[in-house]
């Protein structure tokens, strides 16, 4: 029952509000349009797109931030806040951090070359958040590709969606400890990419040192899929989906066709970002995105 006009009366403004603040942010910083993709992926993930993942830790409260998928990783929310702030002043107490969100992503990844969908509106804010949840529904970089097509399912999206949305690894960078293993010991990868990498990667140390998840980080491209074929990907969960499995046909179709890859992205974002919001009465309309109302 989300629907794209939702605050067609109440906010008139909002999309371009939106829009003009992930400009900004993206000019400032390319990443940003990765950061706050992922950070809405893990929303969705976690109960629903509901705005749980903004929720602030605190001395009482413990949320999804510091979450094992979360902690030291996730970024953007100074970027969310920042947004919510002008909505706020434009239209108090209307748009929920949740849409805000689901906005913001949608904008940065157009931003960076990337498609353009409807987003639909309504969603309403969590009053909770579940750090267990989110230990338990968000998938790991070392996950086997059955795994990540029975996460995905759990969450009413296909293979086919799962290959797809991976697509956003276009996009942003993995911390070595992340992708360690697979750059050392792994054998389903290239021989040159692998030693590339190794070199601001080793056996110990600089677990935080970052690497591209595809050749062109800024970009919203389907190098990603070209570098599965080739056996680049970066992380173990990445290569997965073009190991001799189920979805080698896919990726390969996404490799050389960006249309097709662009089209299936947005239709399957719309589908992620539908995943069981709060709407009605529900939840609420949060002033500050950190913090229950
Ligand atoms: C298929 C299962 C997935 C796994 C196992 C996974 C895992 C990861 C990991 C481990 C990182 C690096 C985090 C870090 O180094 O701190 C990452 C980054 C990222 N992920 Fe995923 N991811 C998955 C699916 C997705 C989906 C569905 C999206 C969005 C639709 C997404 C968007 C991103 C983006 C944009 C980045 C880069 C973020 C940045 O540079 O700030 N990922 N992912
Ligand atoms: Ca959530």
């Amino acid at each position: 029952q989300l629907t794209p006009d939702f605050y067609a009366r109440t906010c008139p403004r909002l999309k371009f509000t939106v829009r003009d603040a992930m400009r900004q942010a993206v000019q400032r910083e390319p990443r940003m349009a990765a950061s706050i993709l992922r950070l809405f992926f893990h929303d969705c993930f976690v109960n629903g797109c509901d705005g749980s993942i903004l929720l602030d830790d605190t001395a009482t409260f413990t949320g999804e931030q510091n979450a094992f998928p979360n902690r030291n990783s996730v970024r953007g929310f100074e970027v969310i806040d920042a947004i919510k702030a002008r909505v706020e002043a434009a239209c108090a107490a209307t748009v929920s951090c949740a849409d805000v969100l689901a906005l913001a992503a949608r904008d940065g990844v157009e931003l960076v070359g990337g498609p353009s969908w409807r987003v639909a509106l309504g969603r309403r804010d969590a009053r909770t958040a579940s750090q267990a949840q989110a230990n338990s529904d968000l998938p790991s970089p070392f996950a086997n590709l059955s795994t990540l097509i029975s996460m995905f399912a759990a969450k009413g999206l296909n293979a086919r969606d799962m290959t797809v949305l991976s697509g956003a690894h276009t996009l942003g960078f993995a911390q070595c400890s992340l992708f360690r293993t697979r750059i050392h010991n792994e054998t389903n990868i290239d021989p040159s990419f692998a030693a590339s990498r190794r070199l601001t990667c080793p056996l110990s140390g600089g677990d935080s040192n970052l690497a591209a998840l595809d050749a062109t980080p800024n970009r919203f491209d389907n190098s990603y899929y070209r570098k599965l074929v080739a056996r680049r990907g970066l992380l173990h969960s990445d290569q997965e989906l073009f190991n001799g499995g189920s979805q080698d046909g896919l990726v390969r179709t996404y490799s050389f066709n960006m249309a097709a890859f662009a089209g299936d992205f947005a239709a399957a974002m719309v589908k992620m970002g539908n995943i069981s919001p709060l709407t009605g009465t529900a939840g609420e309309i949060r002033t500050t995105c950190g913090a229950v109302n």
